[in-house]
């Protein structure tokens, strides 16, 4: 066994209260050993990827803040944001870092030069309209961008500006999300019964996407029917649209208001309250503020007054701090870090990584060296029959 492993697992305690199970790794010499991203390969050994690439889809009506959203997330004007429905076609795509508070102390600790965070990816689509299902719109491509998203965030508009084109002609927040829902779920019965229809469909795939069927043609989304793992494995490939987990980004007037965001919730449809997730957002407020300098950005929210509360900062009740911290929590992703190398100056960077949450650190450790698992197993199985 190698003896300049050294695996620490930390549980850390993140500020927005989750607890996360984490790895810190520094690395082997490169003969041996590296990070997630180039990891060894002895002769007959699989590569291990225990990396999760997450993409978090915006998606909504026409005109209703997506990009707008999207660039107030990704701190910089990357997307065109207009006064025009469709002004997006072609998806943005952004990585956004998230926040977190254990990666600076564990690149000091290390004696990094650079602390690296892991990044989820946005993806900016364009306006889903009624009938998208069947083509409208931009139809099937940009709901097959979405299918490839672990998670939906759907942004609704909430602001009344008149200067502002509605779709529908009305600002009427559950109106607007009823009709994105009922799209997603037509997309999903079309999917599942062109699925059906092949012969290739067969035992239990076949008898999960009919339990789905049925409940997709009650109005229910394929979420509502609490699929075991296994049932959630078999037609994973399928990407279905309801059974991903959504956040509703209500999109207000700078005054935004919280209690409405939740008026709005209950009213929804199929809307089960426990496992739906909602942020109020004034995407256009934030857009601006972000191209702001810091020192700028600051004096501005103290001035419309704005203050660091005792457990937030200013900037953690903006949407790039709480969006990925709330993906995060609801897809329950685990951070998992990899150090510098040994010896000192063969890597700098300390970085984080995404990770679907393991059941345990020991499991995790598992993941990175299953070499040293076993060890601990047997010599744990020794001491028992001691
Ligand atoms: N909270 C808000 N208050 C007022 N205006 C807003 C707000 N959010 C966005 N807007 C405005 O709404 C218009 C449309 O925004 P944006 O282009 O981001 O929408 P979109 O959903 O991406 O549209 P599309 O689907 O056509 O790409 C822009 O003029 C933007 O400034
Ligand atoms: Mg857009």
């Amino acid at each position: 066994m190698q003896v300049s492993i050294l695996i620490i697992g930390i549980v850390a305690a993140l500020p927005s209260g989750g607890l996360s199970w984490s790895l810190f790794t520094p690395s082997m010499p490169s003969s041996t050993s590296a990070t997630f991203n180039d990891r060894p390969r002895r002769v007959h050994q699989k590569p291990v990827h225990i990396q999760m690439k997450v993409k978090v889809a915006l998606v909504g009506l026409p005109n209703v803040g997506k990009s707008t959203l999207f660039n107030a997330i990704a701190q910089k004007s990357i997307a065109e944001a207009k006064n025009f429905p469709f002004c997006t076609i072609e998806p943005n795509v952004t990585p956004v870092p998230i926040p977190d508070a254990n990666l600076l102390p564990l690149a000091n600790v290390a004696k990094s030069k650079k602390a690296l965070p892991a990044n989820l990816f946005l993806v900016d689509v364009a306006g889903l309209v009624k009938g998208a299902s069947r083509g409208e719109g931009l139809g099937n491509k940009f709901l097959a961008t979405v299918r490839e998203c672990s998670i939906i965030v759907h942004v609704v508009r909430c602001y009344a500006d008149n200067d502002v084109i509605h779709v529908d002609g009305k600002v009427d927040p559950v109106a607007d999300a009823e009709v994105v829902n009922l799209e997603l779920l037509l997309a999903d019965l079309s999917h599942v019964q062109r699925r059906l229809e092949k012969s290739t469909c067969t035992g239990e795939e076949r008898e999960v996407l009919q339990k789905v069927e049925i409940a997709l043609e009650n109005g229910l989304p394929a979420k509502s029917i609490g699929l075991s793992s296994e049932e959630m494995r078999l037609i994973k490939s399928m990407g279905l649209l309801t059974l991903k987990p959504v956040i509703y980004a209500f999109n207000v007037d700078e005054e935004g208001a919280m209690k409405l965001a939740e008026s709005y919730m209950k009213q929804l449809h199929y809307c089960d309250l426990a496992t739906s997730f909602f942020l109020v957002v004034s995407s256009k407020f934030e857009s601006e503020l972000c191209m702001k300098p810091e020192g700028e950005r600051r004096d501005y929210l103290e001035s419309i007054g704005l203050r660091s509360e005792p457990v937030l900062e200013l900037d953690e009740q903006l949407s790039f701090i709480r969006l990925p911290l709330l993906v995060k929590d609801v897809l329950d992703l685990a951070l998992v870090y990899t150090g510098p190398g040994v010896p000192p100056g063969r890597s700098q960077t300390t970085k984080s990584h995404i990770l679907a949450s393991p059941s345990s650190v020991f499991d995790l450790a598992g993941k990175l060296h299953g070499d040293i698992q076993k060890a601990l197993c047997m010599l744990k199985l020794s001491m028992l029959q001691a």
